[in-house]
């Protein structure tokens, strides 16, 4: 079983961090974002502090806190930073380690180097987070062939939001990934009820890949 799984999505604002929130919790491993960009608002490790009921000493510091909320490469350049790869080696941790890329796979660290490179080179398999909504089935498989070409596994795609039975089997079918479960949209969205959320739509053996 890989010592992390690697949690992006099909865009910005899929519920990455939702979902890596819930599964870290589901695990009782640990979290790591490695470059926040964005810090005016709760960052993610923030939100996943919140949600995840795991300790604090398990939601790891990020490798970069970029304060603006844009593409990494650009944030970087705003603070007079540059994302230097060799920083964004696998932290060990002692815990099943869920790792949050930022926005979607193809998000540039660099203007040469995407997000989809790094995890390329962690060789760890890697969930995909998509809407269920309309646009989510061409953003889907862009994202799995873009993942493919880099030869990275794919442990299977999560959704959130309403259900879409039709579009989730299609991606299912068309992108060959295993459809993990869904998330559907919380309100109130707090601890207790994403944790019986992902227990009621994910089966936690299916992420010992
Ligand atoms: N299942 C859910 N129920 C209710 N609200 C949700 C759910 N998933 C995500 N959200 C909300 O949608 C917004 C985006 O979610 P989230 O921050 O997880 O996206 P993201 O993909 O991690 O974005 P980023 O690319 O900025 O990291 C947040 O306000 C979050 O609270
Ligand atoms: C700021 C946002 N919350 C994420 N952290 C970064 C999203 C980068 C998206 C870049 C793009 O696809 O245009
Ligand atoms: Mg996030």
């Amino acid at each position: 079983m890989s010592p992390a799984l690697v949690v992006t999505g099909t865009d910005t604002g899929v519920g990455k961090t939702v979902f890596a929130a819930a599964l870290a919790g589901a695990l009782a491993g640990a979290y790591w974002k490695p470059v926040q960009a964005g810090l005016e608002e709760e960052t993610d490790s923030d939100l996943v502090a919140r949600l995840s009921g795991l300790p604090a000493e398990r939601i790891l510091p990020e490798a970069y806190r970029l304060r603006t909320p844009c593409s990494p490469h650009r944030a970087a350049e705003l603070d007079g930073v540059a994302i230097d790869p060799a920083r964004l080696v696998l932290p060990g941790c002692g815990h099943r380690l869920v790792i949050e890329g930022a926005g979607g796979a193809l998000v540039p660290l660099t203007r040469d180097l995407v997000f989809a490179d790094i995890f390329a080179r962690w060789a760890l398999p890697v969930v995909l987070v998509a809407r269920t909504a309309l646009g989510t089935i061409n953003h889907s498989l862009l994202s799995i062939e873009a993942l493919r070409a880099r030869g990275i596994a794919i442990a299977g795609i999560a959704f959130v939001g309403e259900a879409n039975e039709d579009s989730e089997a299609t991606i299912a079918a068309m992108g060959d990934v295993r459809r993990l479960g869904r998330l559907p949209h919380l309100d109130p969205l707090d601890r207790d009820g994403l944790a019986r959320a992902f227990a009621a739509h994910f089966r936690v053996e299916d992420f010992a890949v």
